[in-house]
C-alpha cells in the first residue's frame, strides 16, 4: 500500500512545524537563564522555569490559524484544560533517563532538572506523581518521544480536546474537529514513515492520553505550601496553587 502523505497532510505538518518552531529557543539571560543553572534548584525555581515552556507553549498555540478562530474563552479554556499536559508531553521529550532530569536543549546538558526535585514538593501526592511521570515516560516508546513533529502533533491531540468548559458551538465543533483531525494526521504520519508497523503505536496514543488525564486532575496540590509566591511567576500558579 502507498502509505505517502498527501499535499493537504504535508501543508497541515508545515503550519504545526511553524507553531512548535519557538520551543527551544535559546533562554533568556537573567532570570530564566540564572534558574536553570542553579545548583539546588527550589520548587519555586521549579515553577520559574516551566513558566518558560507555560509561555512557549501558549505562543505556539497563537501561531494556529485554528485556536485563533475560538473565542476567548474557548482559546483559555483549552490553555487552561491542556496545559500540564502538553507539559508533561513536553517532559518526556527533555527527559534523560542516565541523569535522571529534565534538560533544556540550549543549555548544556550538565545543567537539568532533577527529578529528584518531587521529594520537596508536597507529601502525600509527590511520590505517586512522580511514578505516574515516569510510568508515562516509559509508555512513550524511543520512536515517539524522539520525534519532534510526533509530539508536536501529541500536545495538538491534548490541545484541542473536547472540555466540558468549552460552552460556544462554533468553538465545539472545531475543537472536536481539530482532535480528530490531528489523531488522523498522526496515524497517518507514523504510518507514512513506519508503513503497517505502525499498527503498534494505535493502542499506545489512547493509553498515553489517558495517563495524562491522571497525570494533569492530580496535580493541583503538588507545589501547596512549597513556594515563595512572591517569588513565583503568576502563570505557573493559576495551574499549581502554592496556597
Ligand atoms: C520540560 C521542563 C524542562 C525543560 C524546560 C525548558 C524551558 C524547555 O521547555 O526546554 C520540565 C521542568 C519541570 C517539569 C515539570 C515538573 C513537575 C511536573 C509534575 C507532574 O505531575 C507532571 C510533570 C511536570 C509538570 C513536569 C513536566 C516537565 C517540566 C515542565
Amino acid at each position: 500500500a502507498n502509505y505517502q502523505l498527501n499535499i493537504a497532510e504535508l501543508r497541515e505538518l508545515d503550519v504545526v512545524r511553524a507553531a512548535f518552531s519557538g520551543m527551544n529557543d535559546p533562554l533568556d539571560n537573567g532570570k530564566q537563564k540564572f534558574a536553570f543553572m542553579k545548583d539546588n534548584k527550589t520548587p519555586t525555581d521549579i515553577m520559574n522555569i516551566m513558566d518558560i515552556t507555560m509561555r512557549r507553549l501558549v505562543k505556539m498555540a497563537k501561531k494556529l490559524p485554528i485556536f485563533n478562530e475560538m473565542t476567548q474563552d474557548g482559546k483559555f479554556t483549552l490553555l487552561k484544560g491542556g496545559m500540564v499536559e502538553m507539559l508533561t508531553v513536553r517532559g518526556v521529550t527533555r527527559y534523560d533517563e542516565q541523569s535522571g532530569g529534565w534538560h533544556t536543549p540550549t543549555l548544556p546538558a550538565q545543567y537539568q532538572v532533577p527529578i529528584k526535585m518531587f521529594d520537596s514538593l508536597k507529601e502525600g501526592v509527590r511520590d505517586v506523581q512522580k511514578e505516574r511521570f515516569l510510568q508515562f515516560f516509559r509508555v512513550l516508546n524511543e520512536d515517539l518521544r524522539k520525534n519532534e513533529l510526533a509530539i508536536d502533533l501529541l500536545m495538538l491531540i491534548v490541545l484541542f480536546k473536547p472540555r466540558p468548559g468549552v460552552q460556544d458551538p462554533n468553538d465545539r465543533i472545531v475543537v472536536e474537529r481539530q482532535h480528530n483531525d490531528f489523531t488522523a494526521l498522526l496515524h497517518r504520519y507514523l504510518e507514512s514513515l513506519y508503513g503497517d508497523e505502525s499498527r503498534r503505536f494505535n493502542e499506545m496514543i489512547p493509553k498515553a492520553l489517558k495517563m495524562l488525564e491522571i497525570i494533569s486532575s492530580n496535580t493541583a496540590m503538588l507545589f501547596m505550601g512549597k513556594v515563595n509566591k512572591e517569588e513565583a511567576e503568576a502563570l505557573p500558579k493559576e495551574f499549581f496553587p502554592v496556597e
